[in-house]
């Protein structure tokens, strides 16, 4: 595949600043403040290199808090973990081992022959990068294999035990991953960089990371870690509590089948539907440092699992009634996000498309239109109101008595309302009065007459 010369985040570096998904995607305004390229963009929230360096200590300590709490009996979400690992317990070699076998498995997947070469975003020199897409097949073909080894014996049961020295492969790993990304980074051509990439801080640039679209000849490290190491792995644990429950109370709780089966669903949508995710800020607009490096390949697959770790060590009863309604806020959900995001690149790829032709739009002064009926004139996100509601529906069956098996549903509410507003002000300064017009238009930005 062919590699173009990438640039400073395309279309979407129009507001001047950098990644600020940092800012509560893991910390909220706690590192409000602007450096390097903010601009005149006031609203600015980068976080300062203090609040950064904090944040690569706190998010792999929450994620360890997770994995600890989940297994203890208490099961409390602000409580404290029952007891501190020590390095003895979270160093193993041959889990370093196991999780390099993964991501090498993985980027094999990747590299085999695609049913489609997508091209990504236009960037600011005209080009466009080339991207495989291969994500659903890597699924099939892990399923496959794992199968293949499950059934020559591999004890898959066992990877709950395993969870904790796993996780801080994952975690280590992707430490000495986001150093190359940074060193990297320092000989790529100014062109490469992402908006607010060059901020001159070290610590700052290895957090949000410095290069737009980091690859090695045709390898493409964000779009490559974004969907399958990740999410893959976040299914495969799932799977192994789901055996490991069986093995030890005979067979899988209703409960366990219902998060397993969901949240399989979410993970086969995202690959099946692989090439939007080229139209995303992550991968039109952020660097690719520590902060994305380290939420693609430890905190979703170790975090995202958190409902199915819960369940294996605390099974929850579930009758029929109560899970059928269950399956029907998750079928919402889905009907929701997945209209919603199929509605918006239908019409974004064309316009004119018989199924989007009879949408109400307003047109702007970029040429392109903003749709104003159809899912997209009832709130100004509705794709994550759906992506909430299927949040919600993974998290009941673990029951109401732990707040544990909702933290997802909580820090998803907080990342989203904050990509929301993050968005907002992207969509404002590139539409500008046209913006405006949505917004009066649909007043409302995630939840209908509520938010
Ligand atoms: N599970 C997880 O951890 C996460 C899941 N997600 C999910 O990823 C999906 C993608 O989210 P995200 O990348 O944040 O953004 P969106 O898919 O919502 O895309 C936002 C963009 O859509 C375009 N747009 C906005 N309004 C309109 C309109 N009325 N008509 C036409 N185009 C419009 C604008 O771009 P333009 O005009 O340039 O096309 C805007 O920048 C969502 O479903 C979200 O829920 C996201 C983050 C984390
Ligand atoms: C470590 C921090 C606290 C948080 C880092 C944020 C990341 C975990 C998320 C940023 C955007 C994401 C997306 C998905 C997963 C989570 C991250 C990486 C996504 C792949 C999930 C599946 C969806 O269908 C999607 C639309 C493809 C998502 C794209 C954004």
């Amino acid at each position: 595949m062919e590699v173009r010369a990438g640039t400073e985040g395309g279309e979407r570096d129009m507001e001047g600043r950098g990644n600020a998904e940092g800012a509560l995607e893991t910390t909220g305004r706690l590192v409000g403040g602007s450096e390097g390229s903010c601009g005149a963009d006031a609203r600015c929230d980068r976080p300062r290199p203090p609040g950064a360096a904090a944040l690569m200590l706190l998010l792999p300590a929450t994620m360890f808090h997770l994995l600890l709490v989940a297994r203890s009996g208490p099961a409390r979400l602000l409580g404290p973990p029952p007891y501190l690992p020590g390095l003895q317990v979270l160093w193993s070699p041959r889990m370093l081992l196991l999780w390099l076998t993964w991501l090498g498995l993985q980027a094999a997947l990747y590299l085999l022959p695609a049913r489609k070469v997508a091209e990504g975003q236009e960037l600011k020199d005209k080009s466009r990068l080339l991207y495989p897409i291969n994500g659903f097949q890597a699924l099939l073909l892990t399923a496959l294999l794992v199968g293949l080894a499950v059934s020559a014996g591999l004890p898959l049961g066992a990877l709950p035990e395993m969870l904790l020295p796993l996780a801080f492969a994952a975690t280590f790993t992707t430490f000495i991953f986001s150093l190359f990304l940074y060193l990297k980074a320092l000989v790529a051509p100014a062109s490469a960089l992402a908006p607010g990439g060059n901020s001159g801080n070290p610590i700052y640039d290895f957090f949000l990371g410095r290069e737009l679209n980091p690859r090695v000849w045709s390898f493409d490290f964000k779009y490559f870690c974004e969907l399958r190491p990740g999410l893959i792995g976040w299914v495969l644990i799932n799977l192994a509590m789901l055996m490991q429950e069986a093995e030890l109370r005979g067979s899988p709780s209703l409960a366990m089948w219902l998060v397993n089966g969901f949240q399989l669903l979410y993970v086969g949508d995202a690959l099946w539907h692989e090439e939007a995710v080229l139209t995303t800020m992550d991968i039109t607009h952020d660097g690719f440092g520590f902060m994305l490096a380290f939420g693609d390949l430890a905190w979703v697959p170790f975090t995202y699992s958190l409902q199915a770790q819960f369940l294996l060590h605390h099974p929850q009863p579930l009758g029929l009634p109560v899970a059928s309604v269950i399956c029907l806020i998750n079928a919402v959900g889905y009907y929701i996000f997945r209209g919603a995001n199929s509605q918006k690149n239908t019409f974004r790829k064309n316009p004119s498309d018989p199924r989007v032709a009879d949408l109400e739009t307003i047109p702007t002064a970029t040429g392109r239109q903003l749709l104003v009926s159809g899912w997209w004139g009832m709130v100004r996100h509705p794709n994550y109101l759906g992506d909430l509601i299927m949040a919600l529906a993974w998290s009941l069956p673990c029951g109401v008595s732990h707040l544990l098996p909702y933290f997802y549903l909580l820090y998803f509410t907080a990342l989203l309302v904050h990509r929301e507003a993050r968005d907002e002000q992207q969509c404002l300064q590139k539409y500008g009065l046209a913006w405006h017009e949505y917004c009066r238009r649909v007043p409302y930005r995630i939840l209908p007459y509520i938010y």
